[in-house]
């Protein structure tokens, strides 16, 4: 029976989770379509946990990946390990039971302000997913443009850094030669024994970044305790928040009332990302903000989730979600929801 087989297909070999992080708007979810797009990679779970009440992540995901859970919001490094714990026993109960197709490994993308030591120690520690599953290579994702000042900025990064098997190296497209060269040497130093590996957009990255595996239980066993030892990081006053509007955006209005946005508050946006529904237009547009750098804005095929509206989530360090959200719904000349969502 497909219920005891599936059973027993899992207790011989316990199945590999690895772990995608880099700081936020790295291009983590960009990787993972790629490498979910390969043949290799076929049988493969995804888990997308994103900082703040909304995701997206999921949505852009969904279409090439069945098996894409989102975690619930709040950090995985901080406040939803039970929650990841919990995702992971509902994933292989779900397999288990032939509810969904028998995937043979496991992709946890972090958020981008993620600390991974907790994530791995959840994995590590608790006796029901040890039995099941075991550590596969942590990959991280570094953007040469920004990355040496994320670096300075932001421990998560170093952290994130220092714990991967893997660095991939993102926006050497955009980044000039020297700022990339800088941000290697960083790396080399931060974590002299994982490879440094350039990924340009239209590069196809090996499957081997996930297949590969690196360590024995006994190695990151070590690891994980002292990552437990050195404490998670806090991510201080940074905030998520979302901004949403259901009827569709005059798109040259939006275009202003972003530009001043990142004029204006720039250096505390740390991540700005969306579906926003623009009239006259039938499909999505994705938007994606980094820090001061907006990337050309994509068109996706159709709404995820079938229903066009605006949803815009933002990262920020010490600014306040209302006047932003006041100045969006003024400018963009958005009424408010019937039912206030936006914190
Ligand atoms: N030019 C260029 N753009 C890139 C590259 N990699 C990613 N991007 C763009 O960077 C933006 C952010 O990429 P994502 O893959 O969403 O980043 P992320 O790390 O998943 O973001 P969060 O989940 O919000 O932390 C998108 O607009 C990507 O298209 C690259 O190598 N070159």
């Amino acid at each position: 029976m497909p219920r005891s087989v599936g059973k027993l297909r899992m207790t011989g070999t316990r199945l590999p989770v690895n772990i995608l992080t880099g700081f936020l708007g790295s291009g983590k979810t960009t990787l993972l379509k790629r490498l979910l797009a390969r043949p290799e990679l076929a049988n493969t779970a995804v888990l997308v946990n994103e900082f703040g009440e909304i995701g997206l992540d999921h949505l852009l995901l969904e279409r090439i990946a069945d098996d894409v859970v989102l975690l619930k919001s709040g950090c995985l490094c901080c406040t939803v390990r039970g929650d990841l714990r919990d995702a992971l026993m509902a994933l292989i109960g779900r397999r288990a039971r032939g509810e969904i197709a028998g995937f043979d490994r496991i992709v946890i993308e972090t958020t981008g302000l993620a600390d991974p030591g907790p994530v791995i120690a959840t994995l590590s520690a608790d006796p029901a997913l040890r039995h099941q599953l075991r550590a596969g290579a942590i990959v991280t994702v570094v953007d040469a443009m920004l990355g040496e000042a994320t670096l300075d900025a932001h421990e998560e990064s170093v952290r994130q850094a220092a714990v991967a098997d893997r660095l991939i190296l993102t926006k050497t497209d955009l980044a000039p030669e020297d700022a990339a060269a800088r941000v290697r040497t960083r790396l080399a130093n931060l974590n002299p024994a994982a490879p440094v590996i350039e990924l340009r957009p239209d590069d196809a990255p090996s499957p081997g970044l996930l297949l590969a595996d690196v360590h024995d239980d006994a190695t990151r066993a070590g690891e994980v305790r002292r990552w437990l030892a050195a404490g998670p990081g806090r991510h201080g006053a940074v905030r998520a928040f979302a901004l949403a509007a259901e009827q569709p955006l005059d798109w040259a209005r939006f275009g202003l009332w972003l530009s001043m946005l990142l004029n204006r508050h720039g250096d505390r946006i740390l991540r700005l990302k969306g579906l926003v529904a623009v009239e006259g237009v039938d499909t999505p547009v994705v938007i994606q903000g980094v820090q001061h750098l907006m990337h050309a804005p994509v068109h996706l095929d159709a709404w995820p989730d079938g229903r066009p509206a605006t949803k815009l989530v933002v990262i920020a360090h010490g600014l306040d979600p209302a006047l932003v959200e006041r100045s969006f719904r003024a400018f963009c000349r958005v009424a408010p929801p019937a039912a206030h969502a936006a914190a």
